[in-house]
């Protein structure tokens, strides 16, 4: 692969595709009120609150003042809605019953909201003891239901429609606990979490402001159904005559009083019923609507823009437009003191599953400052649980078991908490395999950089916004503080991973790490991205581990490679002497298996099998069992990363260097 010089000075000037156009400045109430029937129900519940708020200026008489004369009259200009058994006027009561519904269920479940949320944020982030004993709480109290335990609790404590919304609330939490917890859940496993974290981002940064905006949606439909199901409660205990007391007028204790009049006057129970019944459909038709209008990526005018292939490589391409020369040519080859003088060492990294599967055995090597190491290897071979045991990564249920990794001389296994997070983000940076998910949904591009650039420095917003359009245009982003108020969907693949590379390099990080970074983007874009990543090395003298199986990729950009197979490394050289004169028979049979090597006549090589899973790796050379050289000896005993390479015969063999 041969890499055409990128600019990294001069911005590119702007494309039409980066103006922000008037549907990316909208928010959720525009793209709610888009919706037809979302604006209906909105509409109604204006004016359901505009009738409560205004109740004793709406209402014409005064709701609890009997006037016998007037007893059960049909609606006339008088009473535009008729009166009760007692005169009392039905259009005054339903515009108090208005009130009283809308503040009891409001209450309860802003009460329910606030607790559960909490509560399921915390749970679901912290995982472990704290899920097992909340969701084991949450088993009980869900097996009451809510108008129950509200009745319960009426009979302990006495009557009051404040006391049982109070209950019906503490029963709510438990609902919005669930749901929060479950999006936790799902949310902490995606990339962008672990991209926050590497950002430095403290915990409750993370889950607060990166995971908690993912929440919105399934709680809104939640919260709207909850407000439904407390004003049916509400009712049912006013009907009851154990909600509100005498002193105040619901709906349903509005019905209770048409009981004995039904057949007289239907309409005494049909307008606090209709009142009831639309009320609820309102709060149900809008948790919907607003559901589809909270994502970005919602419908209306949040329509998605389609980060079509070819409008991807275009927006790409313009770029090479005004590009200008850096340099990619690798840098002189290591010295044998360069160990001493390392960046990054690491030495013995074993990496264990909690069932006691080694993903890594033993992995040593060390990254120098300024230097571009490649770490090679099939899939499965454990490149990327290497990384992300360097950065304090590793998903659950894997841990370190031995060996250290050290940054600058600090040891960074078994770091924790804040000395970890100084770490991330500051110092080590991570460019992850597919950008779009390594950014949050929720947040526009300047959010996050933001963010990211304040976690770890005093700038002010103003400042960090900034550095942010710095960034960008450090990148390559063209029109950077206009794509700053852009979500990540707006962006092609390259764009996105620019950005994600911006965001890496928010606090000067002395190593970047780069997951396979360009496998998700079009090929057209991949050459670009790895330039852009060599010339900000070069530019920005940090050191680049490239985890990668692409050895072309590594000749291009490398100054030395590590050839991991089966969770071990097994050679570590120069990209010179690994490609002229490999010393392990996996690196030579990754040159022979190369495309770039063939010439097209012939059949490209493969290698034989595929890497076995981390629970059954060979006994002795894990790589024997597909080694067109393995002779009886390779198949026992520990055999050692000795002078770079770990192979028994590595002295006799003459091996093949690329083609
Ligand atoms: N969370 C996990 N729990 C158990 N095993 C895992 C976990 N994650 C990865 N592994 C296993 O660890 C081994 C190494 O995986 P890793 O992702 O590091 O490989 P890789 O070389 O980076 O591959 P790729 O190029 O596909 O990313 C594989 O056998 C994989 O199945």
């Amino acid at each position: 692969m041969t890499m055409e010089p990128v600019a990294l000075a001069d911005p590119p000037p702007s494309t039409a595709e980066d103006a922000p156009t008037a549907r990316q400045k909208i928010g959720m109430f525009y793209r709610a009120v888009r919706q037809p029937i979302t604006l209906i129900c909105l509409a109604i519940l204006a004016l359901q609150i505009v009738i409560a708020l205004a109740a004793p200026l709406l209402a014409p008489y005064d709701p609890l003042q009997p006037n016998v004369q007037h007893r059960l009259e049909s609606p006339s200009s008088a009473f535009l809605l008729g009166t009760d058994d007692l005169g009392r006027d039905t259009l005054s009561r339903l515009i108090y019953g208005t009130q009283t519904a809308l503040i009891a269920s409001a209450q309860s479940v802003a009460i329910g909201l606030v607790l559960g949320v909490s509560l399921g944020v915390f749970v679901g982030y912290r995982g472990g003891w704290w899920d097992r004993i909340g969701m084991r709480i949450a088993d009980v109290m869900q097996s009451i239901p809510a108008l129950l335990l509200a009745l319960a609790l009426v009979a302990v404590i006495g009557n009051g429609l404040g006391k049982a919304m109070l209950a019906v609330g503490i029963i709510f939490a438990v609902g919005f606990m669930r749901v929060a917890r479950a999006v936790v859940l799902a949310e902490r496993e995606r990339l962008y979490v672990d991209a926050a974290r590497v950002l430095g981002l403290r915990s409750s940064s993370i889950m607060f402001r990166q995971v908690l905006p993912n929440i919105a949606p399934p709680l809104i439909v939640q919260a709207s159904i909850a407000l439904g199901t407390a004003l049916l409660i509400e009712a049912t205990l006013s009907f009851l005559g154990i909600g509100v007391d005498a002193t105040a007028v619901s709906w349903g204790s509005m019905l209770d009083a048409s009981r004995q009049h039904v057949s007289e006057q239907p309409l005494l129970a049909i307008f606090p019923g209709a009142a009831i019944t639309l009320s609820v459909l309102v709060f149900n038709l809008l948790g919907d609507g607003l559901r589809d209008a909270s994502s970005p990526r919602g419908v209306g005018g949040g329509k998605r823009k389609k980060p079509a292939k070819n409008t991807a490589a275009t927006a790409e391409a313009e770029q090479n437009g005004t590009a200008k020369a850096v340099t990619t040519a690798p840098a002189s080859a290591p010295t044998a003191d360069a160990a001493k003088n390392a960046l990054l060492t690491v030495s013995g990294l074993t990496v264990t599953t909690h069932t006691g599967a080694e993903l890594v055995s033993g992995a040593s090597f060390h990254i120098g400052k300024g230097e571009t190491f490649g770490l090679v290897g099939e899939s499965g071979c454990g490149k990327s649980i290497t990384a992300a045991a360097i950065l304090g990564l590793l998903p659950k249920g894997v841990e370190v078991t031995g060996g250290s990794v050290q940054l600058d001389g600090t040891e960074l296994t078994g770091l924790g908490g804040e000395a970890l997070r100084q770490i991330r983000g500051r110092r080590v940076g991570m460019v992850f395999q597919d950008p779009i998910s390594a950014l949050s949904p929720v947040h526009t591009v300047g959010r996050q950089l933001t963010d990211a650039i304040r976690s770890h420095s005093g700038l002010t917003k103003q400042q960090a916004e900034e550095r942010a359009v710095e960034l960008l245009s450090l990148v390559g982003v063209p029109a950077p503080r206009k794509r700053l108020l852009d979500y990540p969907h707006q962006f092609s693949g390259g764009m996105a991973q620019r950005v994600v590379i911006a965001g890496a390099l928010a606090c000067d990080p002395e190593l970047l790490i780069a997951d396979e970074p360009t496998t998700a983007l079009d090929v057209t874009i991949q050459a670009q991205v790895l330039d852009l990543l060599a010339g900000l090395r070069e530019r920005l003298n940090m050191s680049l581990l490239l985890i990668t199986h692409d050895l072309g990729v590594v000749a291009d950009i490398c100054d030395r490679v590590g050839v991991m197979y089966a969770g071990q490394v097994v050679e570590v050289n120069t990209v010179r002497g690994a490609f002229n004169q490999p010393r392990h028979p996996y690196t030579e049979a990754l040159l022979a298996a190369m495309p770039h090597g063939a010439n097209g006549s012939e059949a490209l090589a493969t290698i034989p099998g595929r890497v076995p899973p981390a629970w059954a790796w060979p006994q002795g050379c894990r790589f024997h069992p597909r080694c067109t050289y393995a002779v009886e000896e390779c198949k026992t005993g520990f055999i050692p990363l000795d002078d770079g390479v770990r192979c028994r015969r590595a002295v006799e063999l003459k091996l093949a260097g690329a083609k």
